[in-house]
């Protein structure tokens, strides 16, 4: 860069956030930015995600000036404007199981990142990884059904991450590794091996690292990262829990009775369609199971 355009805002993408820098990807190269004090004044902190200008003060180094809104942000792992959140679920070895992982999309739903289902190790129980996949195709999720050993369904999730900022999330063993590997062998991840060294809890939170797909689009390779980490810090109220099930939507005004809680009222649209078939079933107790939850959450506890 010429001396004379030191002075400039540049615009960029924070893809890497580590030991006090910001590492912001710009047309120009990658920065290693720190962050003005202002951002401390006003209790915001740049996030990977974020879409930011910067001031370089040398070839590829500068502060970060502004941040640009954002469309959503998650606090545990710390990322911002995501796309898509990939829950994966293998079919067996674990098993899946479906509380967590409605409790997820509703939590990527409330937050307005698109959820997506991947259905892992579909080669170990083909049928029943097709059954499986069934209710969140029913429910209008994009819905994968993918083996690692196969090759089965990769290109197609390969597909559906270009051009996106996707965060990956399932529990330990559930094969996110194997398939970001076959996704793009570059992404040869890391985390496995650090997550094992370092132990699960310590390295969770500290590091995370956007990838960029080859196809374009970016990948958050956040170590560990997993369910709880998700359902510790993002809390949904009883009354937008129902939102937060889009197979709802279409019933929700049909109900009988307003403020319905679609958990046990006469005249609930939302129960005739359990019945009808239309919602599936395991869906609705994983709504019912949340709702018990969501009520011994009051609003003035979040403060
Ligand atoms: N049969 C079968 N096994 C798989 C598949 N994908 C992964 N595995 C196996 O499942 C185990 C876990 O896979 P990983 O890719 O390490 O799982 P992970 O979700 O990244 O696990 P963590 O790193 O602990 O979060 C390994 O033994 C893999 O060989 C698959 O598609 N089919
Ligand atoms: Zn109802």
């Amino acid at each position: 860069m010429r001396t004379q355009d030191m002075n400039q805002t540049l615009h960029g993408l924070i893809v890497k956030a580590l030991g006090g820098f910001y590492y912001v990807k710009t047309t120009h190269a990658l920065f290693a930015c720190r962050a003005r004090g202002k951002f401390r004044k006003i209790e915001q902190t740049p996030l990977v995600g974020d879409q930011v200008e910067i001031s370089p003060t040398g070839e590829e180094e500068g502060y970060v000036t502004n941040i640009l809104p954002r469309k959503n942000f998650l606090v545990r792992p710390p990322l911002a404007n995501i796309d898509s959140l990939v829950l994966v679920t293998s079919i067996e070895e674990p098993a899946p199981n479906t509380l967590v992982l409605d409790k997820l999309i509703a939590i990527a739903e409330h937050k307005d990142i698109a959820p997506a289902v991947v259905v892992s190790k579909a080669d170990l129980e083909g049928e029943e990884a097709e059954r499986f996949a069934k209710i969140y195709r029913t429910c209008g999720f994009p819905t994968f059904l993918v083996s690692s050993e196969t090759g089965e369904g990769v290109e197609a999730v390969r597909s559906y991450l270009t051009n996106k900022l996707s965060a990956f999330c399932g529990n330990s063993g559930v094969g996110k590794s194997s398939l970001l590997n076959r996704i793009d062998d570059r992404l040869s991840l890391e985390t496995a091996h650090i997550s094992q060294k370092l132990g699960r809890g310590r390295h969770t939170t500290r590091h995370v690292e956007l990838y960029e797909l080859r196809e374009g689009g970016y990948i958050a390779d956040t170590p560990g990262f997993s369910s709880v980490d998700l359902e510790r810090c993002e809390v949904i109220l009883k009354d937008e829990l129902q939102y937060c099930f889009r197979e709802f939507e279409e019933c929700i005004p049909h109900c009988k009775f307003t403020g319905c809680s679609h958990t046990c009222e006469k005249g609930c649209a939302v129960l005739a369609a359990v019945e009808e078939g239309s919602i599936p079933r395991s869906r609705h107790e994983s709504y019912c199971a949340l709702y018990e939850d969501a009520k011994n959450i009051k609003e003035w506890e979040l403060k």
